[in-house]
Parts: C-alpha cells; sequence; structure tokens
C-alpha cells in the first residue's frame, strides 16, 4: 500500500464513493497538497443517513463474536500498514511521526479493547420481590444498542479520537456516521479502509467528508441520529447542543488543564512530566498542561529546570524521527497563539522562552507572572505556551486550578498522602494524575470532564454504556403456560 495519499474517496454505507466536488487536504507544515476528498453535499448526508439507518438494523444482528472477529481483524490490518496510517496522521496533522505512531498504537489497542468489551455488555437478574408490589415476578434488564450514532472528531488525534467512537459503536450493534475534522480527513477513511477489508457489513460504518457546519448541522439535527458523539471544541459542543434536539450527547470538549507542583515532588519527574505535557502534538491537546502551580520554596528551581528542558525541544520537520515538535495545524491559529502571549505580555507577564512565529510553527513558550484576567489564562491555548504560578499553599493552588469554566484532567507532584487526597476531593475535574501530568491517559480508563469541558465519558467501556439503551424485563409467576 502507497505511503502517499492522493485522492480518496468517501466511505458511504459501505461503498468508496467519489465526488466531482472536492477539498483539497494540505500539510500545515509547508501547506503542500496531499490529497483531495469529496466535499459532501447535503443530499449526500441524507443519502447516508438513509442507508445507515438500515445499517444499524445489520449492525445489532451481527453476533457478538463477529463483531469481536471484525474489531480484531481492523486492529491487525492497521498493524500492517502501521507506516502508512502513521505517516498520514504526520502529513495531514500537526503530530511528529513519533507522536503519530504513538497515535497508531493506541488506536490499535482502542479497537482491541472494543473487541473485549463487546463480550462484557450484559444485564442482570432483578429481584422483584424487594417489595411487596413485586412478589410473584422474575425479572432482568439487559443492553441493547441505541441505532444510528453521528460521530464528529477533531483534527488533533485524527485516528484514534475516530477509533475511540468506532470501536464502542460497532462493539455494541450500532450502526455510526464520522464526520472527521475537515484538516485531517484522510486518517478517518483509512480507519474505514481498515473495516472494510476486516469484513464490516456495508452500512454499519459511513465516513463522510466536506463542510464541518453543512454536514454537522444536517447529522446532529436528523431525526434518525439517536446520538451524537462529539469531540471538539466548547464552542462547537454548545452549538451542537442546541441543535441536536431529544436525543443522546457525548461530549468531548476542551480544557485549560493545571497541574500543581509541591515542595516535596521529584522535580526532576515532574519537569520531564510537565513538559512533555505541555508541548506534545504543539500544545493541540486537550489534555495538554497549560497552567502549573508551583509552591513558593521551589518555584525558582522548578523553573529554572523548566525553561532549560524547553530550550531542548527540537522543533521541525514532523518527518524527522528526531524531531520533538511540529506546526500547529494552520497558520491562522499560530497566529491566533501568538497573539494571546502578546496581550499577556502587554498586560505584564514575562515571557522567559520561546515566543517566535514561523508560519505555522510556534516555539515552545513559557511564561510567569500572566494575570488571571488574561485570555491565555482563562481560555483553552490549545497551542505550545504554558504559564508558571508560584503558590504559598496546595489550598490556594486547588482554589486557582479550578478558577476556569473546564475541568477535564489534572496532575499533582507530591510525596504526600494528605496533599494527594486532597487535591483530589478539592480539584473540579473529571481525572486527576498523582505524580503525572494532566496529559495521561490510557484508553480502557472513564474519560471526559466537568463544567465547559464536557458532557458523559469515553474511554471503551464507559463510551459503549454511552451507546446502550436498557431494557427491563418482568415475568409474573404462572401466567405463562410451558
Ligand atoms: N475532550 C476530548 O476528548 C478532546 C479531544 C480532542 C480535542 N478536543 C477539543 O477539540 C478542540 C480542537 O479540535 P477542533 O479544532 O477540530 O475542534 P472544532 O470544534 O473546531 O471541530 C471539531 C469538529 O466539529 C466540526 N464542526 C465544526 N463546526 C460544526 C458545527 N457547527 N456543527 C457540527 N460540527 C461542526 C468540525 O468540522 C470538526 O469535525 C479543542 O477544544 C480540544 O480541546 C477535546
Ligand atoms: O486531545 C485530547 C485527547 O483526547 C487526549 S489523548 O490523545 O486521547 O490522550
Amino acid at each position: 500500500m502507497e505511503t502517499k495519499v492522493y485522492g480518496k474517496p468517501m466511505y458511504v454505507a459501505g461503498r468508496w464513493v467519489e465526488k466531482e466536488a472536492v477539498i483539497e487536504v494540505k500539510n500545515p507544515q509547508d501547506g503542500s497538497f496531499i490529497a483531495h476528498v469529496p466535499a459532501a453535499t447535503e443530499n449526500d448526508v441524507l443519502m447516508t443517513i438513509k442507508e445507515a439507518e438500515s445499517g444499524a438494523k445489520t449492525a445489532a444482528s451481527m453476533p457478538v463474536h463477529v463483531r469481536m472477529a471484525v474489531l480484531h481483524k481492523a486492529a491487525d490490518y492497521i498493524e500492517k500498514h502501521r507506516d502508512t496510517f502513521a505517516t498520514t496522521i504526520a502529513l495531514e496533522g500537526s503530530k511528529t511521526i513519533r507522536e503519530a505512531n504513538g497515535e497508531v498504537t493506541r488506536c490499535i489497542q482502542t479497537l482491541r479493547l472494543s473487541a473485549e468489551e463487546a463480550r462484557r455488555i450484559k444485564g442482570e437478574t432483578i429481584p422483584f420481590d424487594q417489595t411487596e408490589s413485586g412478589e410473584n415476578r422474575i425479572g432482568y434488564y439487559t443492553k441493547f444498542p441505541i441505532g444510528l450514532i453521528a460521530a464528529i472528531t477533531p483534527f488533533n488525534d485524527p485516528l484514534n479520537l475516530v477509533a475511540h467512537k468506532v470501536g464502542p459503536a460497532i462493539a455494541s450493534g450500532n450502526a455510526i456516521i464520522v464526520k472527521p475534522a475537515t484538516a485531517t480527513p484522510l486518517s478517518a477513511l483509512l480507519l474505514a479502509e481498515a473495516f472494510d477489508n476486516a469484513g464490516l457489513p456495508p452500512k454499519v460504518l459511513s465516513v463522510i467528508t466536506g463542510n464541518g457546519r453543512i454536514i454537522g448541522d444536517l447529522l446532529v439535527s436528523h431525526p434518525a441520529i439517536r446520538m451524537v458523539s462529539f469531540t471538539g471544541g466548547l464552542e462547537t459542543g454548545e452549538e451542537i447542543a442546541k441543535k441536536a434536539g431529544l436525543k443522546k450527547l457525548s461530549m468531548e470538549l476542551g480544557s485549560n488543564s493545571p497541574v500543581i507542583v509541591m515542595k516535596d515532588a521529584d522535580m526532576n519527574e515532574a519537569v520531564e512530566c510537565t513538559v512533555a505535557g505541555a508541548f506534545s502534538a504543539a500544545g493541540q491537546n486537550c489534555l495538554g498542561v497549560q497552567r502549573i502551580y508551583i509552591e513558593q520554596e521551589v518555584f525558582e528551581q522548578f523553573t529554572t529546570q523548566f525553561v532549560q528542558r524547553t530550550r531542548q525541544y527540537n522543533v521541525g520537520d514532523k518527518l524527522s524521527a528526531s524531531t520533538d515538535m511540529g506546526p500547529l495545524i494552520s497558520e491562522k491559529e499560530a497566529i491566533r497563539v501568538e497573539s494571546w502571549v502578546q496581550e499577556a505580555v502587554l498586560e505584564g507577564a514575562e515571557l522567559l522562552v520561546g515566543g517566535v512565529r514561523t508560519g505555522a510553527f510556534y516555539s515552545p513558550t513559557v511564561l510567569v507572572n500572566v494575570p488571571m484576567h488574561c485570555t491565555i489564562a482563562q481560555q483553552e491555548i490549545f497551542g505550545p505556551v504554558v504559564l508558571l504560578y508560584p503558590v504559598n499553599r496546595l489550598e490556594m493552588a486547588i482554589e486557582l486550578a479550578n478558577n476556569v469554566n473546564y475541568g477535564l484532567q489534572a496532575g499533582i507532584f507530591t510525596a504526600n498522602i494528605e496533599n494527594a487526597f486532597k487535591a483530589i476531593q478539592g480539584l473540579e475535574v473529571g481525572g486527576i494524575l498523582i505524580n503525572d501530568s494532566s496529559d495521561f491517559r490510557i484508553d480502557g480508563m472513564p474519560f471526559g470532564g466537568v463544567k465547559g469541558s464536557g458532557l458523559g465519558r469515553e474511554g471503551v467501556k464507559f463510551a459503549i454504556e454511552e451507546m446502550t439503551e436498557t431494557k427491563v424485563v418482568s415475568f409474573k409467576l404462572g401466567s405463562l403456560k410451558g
């Protein structure tokens, strides 16, 4: 299989569909052309939904062992074509080839986890005589697929975050229509190729490409769509929620992730983890470390080490194995990040390292003394910029960490169990990592946030719970004849 992709059709209900109207996929590093993908029309979306409605019946009727086999075969296919998948992620997105290979590995794990969880979808019996009214009855509840799911996904993890929707959907007997990010559709189309080769029955999976708003608006508002599984920014998520109407919503949204470093922390570990957590994927990471609150006594030591380690970051060609960080997804985004940093400096912040933009590249940047009212302190930077703050007490760090409209994950570095439990209880987040940065996730753990970071949880088992409904059954004893 070629490592370069040129024209890619859409995957509509098990068929590869070319279209006259196309959109270009370009490499953000240098603007070079990579491939054309179809620009789906409203009729294309409506036809896809119609086909996928019958796909939902097919998916529900797939025996669990067939679902498991298809998921494993798709994972096998990706493993076999790992270089093509990794190169495609790196070409169309911001990730370095090293980061892209890491994403391919996680995608394979996500699909295999989905296969495992397919055999664990079950109900349980209920003792109906727990109340007098339930005497002379036996019963149970069971789980069944919600039906047809619309998945809308972001640019920054163009393969694994699609797998986090497609894998659980297939495992739980649902049909799914994927609308990948306009900037990075190729990885999702390759995932469809993996499932096509794995023998997934037609109409169960579709991947349609084109304008996010045109396709998205139709998908989220169509009555045949029973669930919208969205991963993306808070603003888009709120827009989708308003248009979706009465259907299940899974919202994996943004963050402005905090990390706390106490004076008893392992300083080298804290620096290594937070530098990696701040600058992976050029900071375009929902779990990216954006704010670090360091106990006053070690603030100078931590800051010195952190800046030194940041200066060592090798920024350059995504496809070079020696590169640590690539570009942002577009020059427009790099200019936005640059403007937020400039605003903070004008408001009194001090820039310790970085702050240099070259096209879509923005150098790893460290700021101190950033006023809390600045955009970069309150909003999600989604770029390679981190803010350091000294704090006198853990309670103050927790209060400041909570002082934004996000709550996805947080980290704390400390050797003291009481500090750890204070942070666990005090931080308003969906996940807290003790002696890891906010940027830690395994694909099997519950994943999601509170406040503006989202609704519901992903992570394979938890996505399956969101993608299934519960049916309770009771039998009145003696009411049925043999
Ligand atoms: N919580 C998580 O798991 C998680 C993971 C990755 C990224 N994110 C978030 O995603 C954001 C970055 O990704 P992005 O820039 O692709 O996000 P985005 O919100 O701009 O776009 C996400 C998806 O929504 C589509 N879209 C845009 N407008 C739409 C509309 N009106 N209706 C329907 N769909 C629409 C886009 O085409 C894309 O496919 C960040 O905020 C990041 O934190 C969250
Ligand atoms: O960008 C947010 C991602 O969900 C984080 S991870 O790549 O899944 O760890």
